[in-house]
């Protein structure tokens, strides 16, 4: 079986490659309407009132723009930006460290926050209440806490599985934002800006095919968008058309609703294997050979978004529209009083 393109998945690569398309102010940052609206104000108020803004936790599919945010976020507040992720905090000291180093109203970025350990979490919530450490001092019956102030912070949270956090966690958090698939005009406008930046010249019905097929995702428009550039390097003129965009996505296996080779693979298990479920996700891993993370994480939340699938009690269910994507014809109703069309 092979394995789908990397490039092709919303999920990170070692050495982040979107860098020169993030957008550096919020000015810059396409979508999420609301999200931005609401931040703007917040952020603005936090200036204005010379405080830390409050704990702000995004949450979401991978490759939407939680780390661009947040970085954003301490551009705008003039504040320094410190990043960590839940899985390197082995240790409650580790954080520790961290938080006592911290200068007054810094942004604390923690992604992938719903993999902190529990010791570590500990940790964080008197410093999202009150500012504070309480540290253990000695063993047995002559250990005693002391209490040690910390600089007000804001604490960014991103996760891909909101529903991984603890409560208490996520309660602490002052602003829970959602963040949305994108909208294929937004994706355009992001897709047209970074062809700008490429040094091609965008064309309306290019970029727009582009858009069309990046499964809702800016970081997917900007890894189809380095491809085509590719494409339009060699093959081209230096304009990005419609017909490039289309030879070079082809090739590169995404189909015209933008679904890879690991979205087909999963429909048409489903189809092939199980008549369209219910299937459990295990079971959907264990086939694929994908873990279950990946299959929640990466692949589902778009093809939930399209209608492709739904989730039912008993496991996802092909939809309609995924059998006429795959060409294939679902299942007829089962006749079970005498006289059904196939009683022989
Ligand atoms: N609104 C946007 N406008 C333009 N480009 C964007 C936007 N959001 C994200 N991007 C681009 O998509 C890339 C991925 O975004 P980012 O790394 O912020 O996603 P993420 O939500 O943190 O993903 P993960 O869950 O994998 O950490 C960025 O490098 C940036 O180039
Ligand atoms: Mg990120």
């Amino acid at each position: 079986m092979t394995q789908p393109d990397p490039a092709l998945r919303p999920d990170r690569l070692p050495e982040d490659a979107d860098r020169a398309l993030r957008p550096q102010v919020l000015d810059d940052f396409v979508g999420q309407a609301e999200a931005r609206a609401n931040l703007r104000i917040f952020i603005e108020s936090a200036r204005m009132r010379g405080e830390a803004m409050d704990h702000t936790l995004f949450h979401g599919p991978p490759g939407l723009g939680k780390t661009t945010l947040a970085q954003i976020m301490a551009r705008e507040l003039g504040v320094g930006f410190r990043m960590t992720s839940g899985p390197v905090l082995a240790k409650p000291g580790d954080l520790a460290a961290i938080l006592t180093n911290l200068e007054p109203r810094d942004v604390l970025f923690i992604d992938e926050i719903h993999r902190l350990s529990p010791v570590v979490e500990e940790v964080l919530y008197p410093a999202m209440e009150d500012f504070a450490l309480d540290l253990v001092i000695g063993e047995g019956p002559a250990a005693r806490t002391v209490r040690i102030d910390l600089q007000p912070f804001t604490l960014v949270g991103a996760t891909t599985r909101l529903g991984l956090l603890t409560t208490p966690l996520r309660d602490r958090f002052g602003i829970p934002t959602r963040l949305q698939f994108y909208t294929e005009d937004e994706l355009d406008h992001i897709v047209t800006r970074g062809a700008r930046l490429l040094g091609v010249e965008p064309l309306a019905e290019g970029t727009r095919e582009i858009a069309r097929r990046a499964r809702g995702t800016p970081r997917i428009a900007g890894r189809l968008l380095r491809r085509v550039v590719d494409f339009v390097t060699v093959e081209g003129d230096g304009r990005l058309t419609r017909a490039i965009a289309d030879r070079a996505l082809t090739r590169m296996g995404v189909d015209n609703l933008g679904l890879d080779g690991a979205d087909r693979r999963y429909m048409l298990l489903l189809a092939e294997n199980y008549g369209g479920g219910p299937v459990g996700v295990e079971t959907i891993a264990a086939a694929l050979s994908e873990s279950r993370d990946a299959i929640e994480e990466v692949i589902e939340p778009y093809l939930l978004q399209q209608g492709l699938i739904q989730r039912t009690p008993r496991g996802r269910m092909l939809a309609a529209k995924a059998w006429r994507h795959i060409g294939l014809a679902p299942p007829q109703p089962q006749q079970t009083a005498q006289g059904g069309l196939f009683d022989l």
